[in-house]
């Protein structure tokens, strides 16, 4: 039966409610308690049977049908939870709101959270080394606010977007946090770029919401409630500006649904004071920052190189770190100094990395805090990370570093709460607080006293059953117990003529019957009703434990930044120790300097072939671009990323794979390297190759380093060179421009360029003919080369020899060709000869292709001309 056919009015009550809760919830996927389940009804249940593989039964509901029911077991849905969202569905969580053995009727039911996408917070459902973003992006006119936060960790950053960058900016910054979950008003979509951004390469969840939704004026209040304060100022955001809208629009979405989640956030991080470094969608994935482009695994990346952290909250702020390089040269030079103290001092390093092995995700436990969900486990988990603070601020007063020490001034011991819970939780607690025993002895007299009497119970039943022994006679009397019919005395078969007038028969087994007293039901009363009140008691410290660690929310926040920081500090002078590494020297004189620069990744993944260090000499003036010519497999990517890499982990604050290296701050690094995947959405590899060229050109700077790996490969060849030439003389020449450029090219043709244009520079990678083959050298060295050995590394790559040695003829064949044409070129540019005499060259056949018939004779003289440049 499906929800369409039902006639709502003979519903049984339950079912009525169950719809009334529904009907909000139209989109989700409602999980509705009852008992230990959370059961799905009519389309819900066949949706989740079929999704989650369950068993489709059915529930009697007033109608003559039964209604489809399937159902999974509250303890353990996180794992339903995880499939439902991976398959694109979001959830709604129904809970009963009052004890049912305290109802009258139907126990009162509500949504207390919509689980979507963005909004997780289970362990089970989440990456502990990444962040898991829900946004709201408001967008007006020309204006548009960015708003993001984890609810898993409490972390909430601002942006403000305006001007005609509005939207790579935003675009910048949507790849960089890449959240779960985005929330838009209706001007979004009227800004084509952005959501074809979104829905092509972030492939992220996208809810629409009215204007309403964002709304300051309405919202404030839910907000307000979020950061447990009075006023949006206080947080610092402005009331009326764009960016309130989207703060409200995110916090009351927030609010909304997870009602059980109040004031778990303490501030927002706003990014506009304090620029980073632009690194686009197509760079970050390009130069492998924390996935591999092709496999996408953190193997192979320079994450992978550089994560030697020992806690969740440190491996989530070192990608943060990667992502979001510094342009300051004061900070930059601040984590230099920290990282430096950090490797002069190896057994102090040492001791640090060990204490943070234990430390717990503080920010994820205190999420689970303001959730009331914290088990004492959890709180016992925060107390041990609380235990071991004080000696990690020891140790950090051994070094010599202002960040450090800022650090440790951060770091707050938390011994509230660990003297709370050591005083109050047993050691080794049960994971849920419902299992007992969970508070320890001697914490609260009340509890002392119901756990008295439990002890005390022991010896008045054993006082009862020895008296009634001794009064009847029956030698082998007991008295058990058990969940059903609670303490009763046994007797065996064989004495059933002594059993006494007052005993009341309870139960009758094979060998034996079971019998209660007037005496014996008081004992028990006095017993159970300990233990009932032991239970709620219990339960009730520890929510007051828990709820005192809620009030200290901000130390912890602020101390778990703290800890993750100090934690990427001692992960790069690992890494710096490890694979010797130099301290860079940071300027601001545009000169990138490096010298035996090794590529960080290459050099630890390659196992067969020492890795060749070459130098890198950029600056704003006669060395702005580098023209690299060599054969295909000869180094040219490699040695280009390596010079972006070095750079990115100058400015993120880490020592670099050189033996010396002076950085100059860039502000953004671009890259067009090779083919990327977005074929499958649609474009062409010449089409997305240019239209990455053309976000180089319109927003690289002066102070931009930009990699260009065979640029016009994707088209024909004279096209290309056109093209890269032309793209060439933009970037040196422009007037923004003039950025440090790496231009790896097939394009002999590009080497004229030194002699042309100011700022250009010709290298090329060393490699030796040997026979009719080659060696790679890997050593970049000053001058270009016009000799391709395509031939030569296709031999290499194995193609067998039948192709070779065709390929050869061929070669010979259009260098012949070629050769005629440079002749027939020079006699044209001697006006020698007419133009229909030039046959069979490479020249005429691209002047046929340009159709000649169309153009004046003096058109004809100039198109020529220009190509004689290429011949
Ligand atoms: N400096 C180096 N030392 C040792 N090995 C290197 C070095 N540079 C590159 N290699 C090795 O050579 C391989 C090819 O390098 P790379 O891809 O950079 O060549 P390329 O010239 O860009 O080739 P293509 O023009 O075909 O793209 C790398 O995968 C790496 O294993």
């Amino acid at each position: 039966m499906e929800t369409k056919d039902i006639d709502f009015s003979k519903l049984s009550p339950m079912m009525k409610q169950y719809f009334e809760v529904k009907n909000k919830y139209k989109n989700h996927i409602l999980f509705y308690r009852l008992g230990d389940f959370y059961e799905m009804f009519f389309d819900d249940a066949i949706i989740a049977s079929r999704e989650l593989e369950l068993t489709l039964t059915g529930r009697d509901c007033g109608l003559e049908e039964r209604a489809p029911m399937c159902g999974v077991p509250h303890h353990a849905c996180d794992v339903y939870l995880k499939k439902l969202i991976e398959k694109g569905y979001n959830v709604a969580i129904c809970e009963q709101t009052m004890d049912p053995a305290m109802c009258k009727g139907i126990v009162p039911r509500e949504v207390i959270r919509v689980v979507t996408p963005g909004t997780l917070i289970e362990s089970s459902m989440l990456d502990e080394t990444s962040n898991n973003y829900i946004c709201a992006f408001y967008m007006r006119a020309k204006e548009s606010a960015l708003c993001l936060a984890d609810i898993s960790t409490g972390e909430v950053h601002l942006f403000e977007f305006e001007g005609k960058e509005m939207t790579s900016s935003a675009i910048n910054e949507l790849s960089r946090f890449s959240p779960a979950e985005i929330l838009i008003n209706d001007a979004f979509l009227s800004n084509k770029e952005l959501s074809s951004f979104i829905r092509e390469k972030l492939k992220t969840s996208v809810q629409l919401l009215e204007e309403n939704d964002f709304s300051p004026e309405i919202h404030t209040e839910e907000v307000l409630k979020q950061f447990s304060t009075n006023s949006l100022e206080s947080i610092g955001v402005k009331p009326d500006t764009v960016a309130a809208f989207a703060v409200c629009g995110l916090f009351a979405y927030i609010h909304d649904t997870q009602k059980a989640l109040v004031g778990r956030f303490s501030e927002i991080i706003k990014h506009d004071a304090d620029p980073i470094m632009t690194i686009g969608f197509t760079a970050r994935r390009n130069l492998e920052l924390t996935e591999t482009l092709r496999n996408k695994e953190k193997k192979g990346s320079l994450l992978w190189v550089l994560d030697h952290t020992k806690t969740s909250m440190g491996k989530r702020m070192l990608k943060s770190f990667l992502e979001q390089p510094l342009v300051n040269p004061a900070k930059i030079i601040d984590r230099l100094d920290a990282v430096e103290q950090l490797t002069m001092k190896p057994v102090e390093l040492g001791e640090l990395k060990e204490i943070l092995g234990g430390v717990y995700d503080l920010e994820r436990l205190m999420t689970r805090v303001m959730y009331k969900t914290a088990t004492p486990r959890d709180l016992k988990s925060l107390s041990l990370t609380a235990l071991k603070l004080p000696d990690i601020k020891e140790l950090l007063k051994g070094f010599d570093s202002k960040l450090l020490a800022n650090c440790n001034n951060k770091i707050s011991t938390l011994e509230a709460i660990s003297n709370l819970v050591e005083n109050a939780i047993v050691d080794e607690p049960p994971v849920n607080v419902k299992d007992g025993n969970v508070i320890k002895d001697g914490f609260n007299e009340q509890l002392d006293g119901l756990r008295n009497i439990i002890s005390g119970g022991k010896g008045i039943i054993d006082d009862i059953a020895e008296r009634e022994r001794e009064k009847t006679g029956i030698k082998n009397l007991k008295i058990g117990y058990n969940r059903v019919f609670g303490y009763y005395i046994e007797v065996t078969k064989s004495y059933y003529d002594l059993v006494p007038d007052n005993y009341i028969r309870k139960q009758t087994l094979a060998n034996c019957e079971r019998f209660i007293t007037d005496e014996l039901k008081v004992a028990e009363n006095t017993i159970l009703g300990a233990s009932d009140k032991i239970v709620t008691l219990e339960q009730e410290i520890f929510a007051e434990i828990r709820d005192f660690a809620a009030t200290q929310l901000r130390l912890v926040q602020e101390t778990a930044t703290a800890v993750a920081q100090i934690d990427v500090l001692c992960s790069f002078a690992t890494a710096a120790v490890n694979n010797n590494y130099t301290k860079p020297e940071i300027a601001i004189d545009g000169i990138i300097d490096i010298k035996n620069g090794r590529h960080p990744v290459v050099e630890l993944m390659q196992k067969d072939e020492v890795f060749v260090p070459n130098d890198t000499y950029l600056d704003l003036t006669s060395n702005r671009m580098a023209v690299i010519t060599g054969p295909n497999m000869s180094g040219k990517s490699t040695y280009m990323r390596q010079v972006a890499l070095i750079t990115l982990m100058a400015q993120i604050g880490c020592f670099v794979p050189a033996d010396y290296a002076k950085i100059s701050v860039v502000d953004q690094i671009f890259t067009r390297i090779g083919a990327s995947d977005d074929l499958t959405a649609g474009q062409s590899t010449f089409m997305v190759e240019m239209s990455e060229v053309a976000d180089i050109v319109k927003h690289a700077t002066k102070n931009s380093l930009v990699i260009l790996d065979e640029v016009g490969r994707g088209t024909s060849t004279f096209d290309g060179i056109s093209i890269a030439r032309a793209v060439s003389e933009y970037i040196s020449t422009n007037r923004s421009m003039g950025c440090k450029t790496l231009f790896a090219t097939h394009y002999h043709e590009l080497i004229s360029l030194e002699k042309e244009l100011d700022g250009v520079r010709n290298f090329s990678v060393a490699v030796k003919r040997q026979g009719d083959s080659i060696k790679f050298l890997r050593k970049i060295v000053p001058g270009g080369v016009d000799e391709s050995y395509g031939i030569e590394v296709a031999k290499l790559a194995g193609l067998p020899n039948k192709i070779i040695n065709r390929a050869k003829e061929l070669l010979e064949q259009l260098e012949a060709e070629n050769k005629k044409a440079r002749i027939a070129a020079q006699q044209i540019e001697s006006d020698q000869i007419s133009f229909d005499k030039i046959s069979d060259s490479i020249v005429t056949d691209r002047l046929r292709k340009t159709n000649i018939d169309e153009m004046t004779d003096s058109e004809l003289r100039d198109f020529v001309k220009d190509l004689l440049r290429y011949v």
